[in-house]
């Protein structure tokens, strides 16, 4: 049985959905932040901190490279599509949703950038960052969902259904 797989900005709600999402599905829910936290023994933010941006990517591409699931939603962090062997695997367990947003969305969602722990460059801008990874994230997806303007619940809906539409006939999507 395959997993579903959530990637995108940060901000565009991979956990949010996501738990919803495997409840509505009946699934078991995996936040890879939170297992990086859980098998690192540190926050995020003290990672990113004490490792550096190339350091907590080469973390967080391990950590997702080695996630074992059957029946999971997989909330992703929005940096995992750096990690080649990350973005391999993620792709061979599950079908992998892009949940989409305009920039200004995202940038209405996110408040404090270094607070929120986003790897972020020196100099780089948000919508830098923005246009350097949507490329990234289409390329990787076996589905791409917009979900502006949608509710939550809205959002799960539609994410169910292209899924479903997906594993029976993968080609016509
Ligand atoms: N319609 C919506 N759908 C999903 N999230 C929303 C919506 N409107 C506002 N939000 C907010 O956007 C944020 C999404 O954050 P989060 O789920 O952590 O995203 P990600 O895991 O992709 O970084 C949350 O604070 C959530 O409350
Ligand atoms: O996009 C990023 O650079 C990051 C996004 C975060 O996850 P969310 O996408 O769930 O916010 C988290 O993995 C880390 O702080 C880095
Ligand atoms: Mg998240």
């Amino acid at each position: 049985m395959k997993n579903i797989v959530l990637i995108g900005m940060p901000g565009c709600g991979k956990s949010t959905i996501g738990v919803v999402l495997a409840k509505v599905m009946g699934y078991q829910f995996i936040d890879s932040d939170l297992l990086i936290q859980e098998q690192e023994n540190r926050l995020l933010s003290e990672i990113i901190q004490q490792e550096g941006i190339e350091g907590f990517n080469e973390i967080e591409n391990k950590v997702n490279a080695s996630i074992r699931a059957k029946k999971a939603v997989i909330a992703t962090g929005g940096s995992v599509i750096y990690g080649k062997e990350a973005t391999k695997h993620l792709r061979d367990i599950g079908v992998v949703v892009y949940i989409s947003l305009p920039y200004e969305e995202i940038e209405s969602r996110l408040g404090d950038l270094v607070e929120r722990g986003i790897t972020i460059q020196e100099g780089q801008t948000l919508r830098d960052l923005y246009q350097e990874r949507c490329p990234l994230y289409e390329e990787q997806a076996h589905i791409m969902i917009n979900t502006q303007g949608l509710e939550i619940r809205d959002s799960v809906k539609l994410i169910k259904e292209k899924y479903e539409q997906y594993v029976e006939q993968p080609n016509l999507l």
